[in-house]
């Protein structure tokens, strides 16, 4: 059976009641919240990558044992300008769009801006963050939009320059206990100064009114290793008193960026992996706000996505997926997606199959320590990270499990030693085909599938007065191409890995990216 990548989807913006079979834990109330590129071509144009899609955001809300679905096109000025023109105006990663006619909110679009950077897209398609107590739709770019996790609507469009100078920010920021959201960005519209820099966006003050950004505090800037490349990063890690950043050698070219528009060519072509460079791996002072001084050095990879970081005995311990090249975004070209599982000789292929590595920082002194010795005394892991010279480690990590992505943990053990991670099993093609529970303890893995089923990323949502890491359920998002066979959100109790409830949905369900769950106030 094969689902059709480049189709447009309609949208359900009345919720569809589901019909649930099994028991939903009576706790289980709010909403799973969920995004991703749901419209691929407007008019006679289409776009080239599947993260290009406009923004679909949908919803599946738990209310007294019923379950409701629905769907949503972000109004961001991008679908507007897109739907008032009827072809694509405003141009993605994968693609690049000539002219712009939307001159009125577009107005600085490819006109360069003293510091050349064009005017990006509000297409927010790859997850739903929270500032404050708001949610909002985000890509990757300077801009997020505003939603109603209830409605689906579109409300007002942000811009991170107005708070912090970051042209490109992550789609995975981190929590605090108190409420507090932290993220990391680029800029990169200063040539001489091209940095990283994160910041931390506090629990909304008492008087709601003022946007949540306004407070915006920079932690740390961090100066990019080449002005004129960044690196491209995805996510980062965040433990109590560290913040980790991988600067890998998967760089942006501003040059490239700044001529993209005239050369006829994408955003992605600026994006290069130097398999031959390093990768420096920053550890930041969550309380100095100072990265630690010693280099800690790993050879080249490519990593979207961290699972989860913490400190252990003096050392700090991270765990990412990891890839040896970029094929994963070339893989999402939706010509590469043609063919489906019946078809899979026309599907493209990773080169590179994502693993789940682990790495090991020490923070004692190398003072003293031999040269090519490790300076990791944990028992638990091989990594290694052996001294080359005075300040200067290099990381080797443990490869704990191969061939899965889009990592979820229970996140109340983000920053703290976890056991367990929810992924989707992926092979050397773009098809998830099931989705496991990891033991990094004992690295054992339960897996869940179903024949013709294809499910999304897994949330793990934790049971009130938890006992355990696994004490909650696990919910995916299953979607079912086959004719005749509902999809449905199934609800694993996620100790044991079982199905407990599925709410199947009478109705089309996209392929999405990320979510989050919105608890419903008590
Ligand atoms: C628009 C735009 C970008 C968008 C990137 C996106 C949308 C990335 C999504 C990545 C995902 C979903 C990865 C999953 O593992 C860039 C290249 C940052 C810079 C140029 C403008
Ligand atoms: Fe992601």
């Amino acid at each position: 059976m094969q689902y059709d990548y480049s189709k447009n989807k309609e949208e359900k913006p009345d919720p569809v009641k589901a019909d649930v079979k099994g028991t939903l834990p009576a706790w289980l109330q709010g909403t799973l919240l969920r995004n991703g590129p749901g419209m691929f071509s407007v008019g006679e144009t289409s776009y080239n990558h599947w993260f290009d899609g406009l923004a679909l955001l949908h919803s599946f809300t738990f209310k007294d044992g019923d379950v409701f679905y629905r769907s949503k096109f972000l109004r961001g000025d991008t679908y507007k300008c897109n739907m008032e023109a009827n072809r694509i105006v405003v141009s993605e990663m994968g693609t690049m769009a000539y002219p712009d006619p939307c001159k009125n909110i577009f107005s600085k679009a490819f006109t360069y801006l003293s510091h050349t950077i064009p005017d990006f897209t509000d297409n927010c398609g790859t997850n739903i963050i929270k500032y404050g107590e708001d949610y909002y739709a985000t890509s990757e770019t300077n801009y997020i939009r505003k939603i109603d996790h209830d409605t689906l609507e579109t409300y007002e469009k942000v811009d991170y320059l107005k708070y912090i100078a970051v042209n490109l920010v992550t789609s995975h920021p981190h929590y605090g206990k108190d409420g507090s959201s932290y993220n990391m960005g680029t800029s990169i519209a200063d040539k001489g100064k091209t940095r990283y820099s994160i910041f931390k966006i506090p629990p909304t003050a008492q008087d709601k009114k003022s946007p949540s950004l306004k407070d915006l505090e920079v932690i740390c800037s961090v100066p990019c290793r080449s002005l004129l490349t960044p690196s491209y990063y995805h996510s980062f890690g965040m433990t109590d008193n560290y913040i980790i950043f991988i600067e890998q050698p998967f760089k942006l070219d501003i040059l490239k960026m700044a001529t993209a528009y005239f050369r006829g060519v994408n955003w992605a072509s600026c994006l290069n992996f130097h398999s031959n460079d390093n990768t420096l791996i920053h550890l930041i002072d969550r309380k100095t706000h100072k990265p630690v001084p010693t280099k800690f050095i790993t050879d080249a990879l490519v990593v979207y996505h961290h699972v989860n970081a913490y400190e252990e005995d003096g050392h700090v311990v991270f765990d990412v997926i990891a890839y040896k090249d970029n094929s994963l975004y070339d893989m999402f070209y939706l010509a590469n997606l043609q063919g489906g599982l019946d078809q899979p000789k026309k599907m493209g292929k990773l080169t590179s199959k994502p693993e789940y590595k682990r790495f090991v920082l020490p923070l004692h002194s190398d003072k003293g320590v031999d040269v090519g010795s490790d300076l990791v005394k944990l028992k638990s892991t091989t990594a290694a990270a052996l001294k080359e010279k005075e300040g200067k480690l290099y990381c080797k990590p443990e490869i704990l499990f191969e061939g899965v992505e889009l990592p979820r943990i229970n996140y109340d053990f983000n920053g703290k030693k976890h056991r367990y991670v929810y992924v989707t099993g992926v092979e050397l093609s773009p098809v998830p085909t099931k989705i496991m529970k990891l033991d990094v303890e004992t690295k054992q893995m339960v897996e869940w599938s179903e024949e013709n089923c294809w499910p999304s990323e897994p949330v793990f949502i934790p049971a009130p007065n938890p006992l355990e890491e696994d004490d909650g359920v696990v919910l995916s998002v299953v979607v079912c191409p086959e004719p005749g066979k509902s999809s449905f959100l199934l609800v694993q109790d996620a100790r044991s890995f079982g199905e407990i409830a599925r709410a199947s949905v009478d109705t089309d369900i996209h392929i999405d990216m990320h979510g989050v769950f919105v608890p419903q106030r008590t």
